[in-house]
């Protein structure tokens, strides 16, 4: 007998309403409404300044909106850091915040922290609890780094991977909270187009394995061959949203953004390996690329993107 495959219902994780933030006399977001849906992977695009990591920020705690409402499948979520992580949003961010020291694993470790119910007198006292939890930790956090290829390192120190590697542990570290949504801040930034290539296929397969994924890129050719849909602010406010087709073929969208050339774009392939080959020339990687570009601190930065 055969059965119909199981098709999962829609659900609305992410609700945002009115988004509005505003620093003193300049108003960074306004009013934006921005839905993404369980199972899509949305993109958020625009040009510098356009408010996209302000966005960002307003929608996991790390800025309290001046106005408007972030809810999470269908609860409006405390503007706290740590409650909205608890509630299933994570994140990475533009620059890299690794803790530089630690080893690949104990990184992706601490990122499990809201998901472990052992307390402090637990911890202290290692009992079969809590050493039950930790091996079950690990367990899942071996499997992540799996997931993204990097169980091989599992005690390399985080400081020593290259560049693109660090941002893939950036992202394993996100995944290990369990989120129904994961937020990446301009994950291909500063990568070659092989690790752009794989960071594409590693958000389908987060997507495919059930986490929604909301990304903000100025790669167009990334997001445009990514995104079920995707979102453009111009000074602070949403101008279109829809399709990767319709979004570029708007004229709003070209004025306002793809005026310029573009990366991907048929005419601008040329241009795009010179300007490679260029940056290529004038940074040089060595086999320790991490930390001239990496956050290689404690993740404690202030710097909010
Ligand atoms: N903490 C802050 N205080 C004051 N102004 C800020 C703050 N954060 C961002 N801004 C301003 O808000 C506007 C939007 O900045 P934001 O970083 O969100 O843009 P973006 O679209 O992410 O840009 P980029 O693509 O360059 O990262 C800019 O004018 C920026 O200077």
């Amino acid at each position: 007998m055969t059965t119909a495959p199981t098709k999962t219902a829609t659900t609305t994780v992410l609700q945002a309403s009115g988004v509005t933030m505003r620093f003193g006399g300049l108003t960074a977001v306004k009013g934006v409404d921005l839905t993404v849906n369980s199972g899509e992977i949305v993109g958020l695009i625009g040009p510098n300044g356009a408010g996209k990591t302000t966005f960002f920020n307003c929608l996991t705690g790390l800025y309290v909106p001046t106005e408007g409402t972030v809810a999470y499948k269908g609860t409006v979520l405390p503007p706290k850091p740590h409650l909205v992580t608890k509630a299933g949003i994570a994140r990475t961010f533009q620059n890299i915040r690794l803790f530089a020291n630690m080893t690949v694993l104990e990184n992706v470790l601490v990122g499990r922290h809201t998901r472990t119910k052992e307390g402090l007198w637990s911890a202290l006292l290692r009992g079969p609890g809590f050493k039950k939890a930790e091996r079950a930790s690990e367990e899942r956090a071996m499997e992540l780094l799996e997931f993204i290829g990097l169980d091989h390192k599992r005690d390399h120190l985080a400081r020593n991977l290259p560049y693109g590697e660090q941002r893939k542990l950036e992202i394993a570290r996100a995944l290990a909270s369990e989120p129904g949504l994961l937020l990446l801040d301009e994950p291909t930034a500063g990568m070659n187009p092989q690790e752009t290539r794989a960071t594409e296929e590693l958000v389908f397969a987060i997507r495919d394995k059930g986490t929604a994924v909301l990304v903000i890129e100025h790669d167009m050719r990334f997001i445009f061959n990514l995104c079920d849909r995707v979102a453009v602010l111009v000074q602070g406010e949403k101008l279109v949203e829809g399709t990767s087709d319709v979004v570029q073929s708007d004229e709003r969208v070209v004025a306002a953004y793809l005026g310029t050339p573009y990366e991907g774009a048929p005419e601008d392939e040329a241009l795009g390996d010179v300007q490679s080959a260029e940056a290529a020339a004038a940074a040089p990687r060595t086999g320790k690329t991490a930390e001239p570009r990496a956050a290689g601190g404690t993740g404690t930065e202030g710097d909010d993107k």
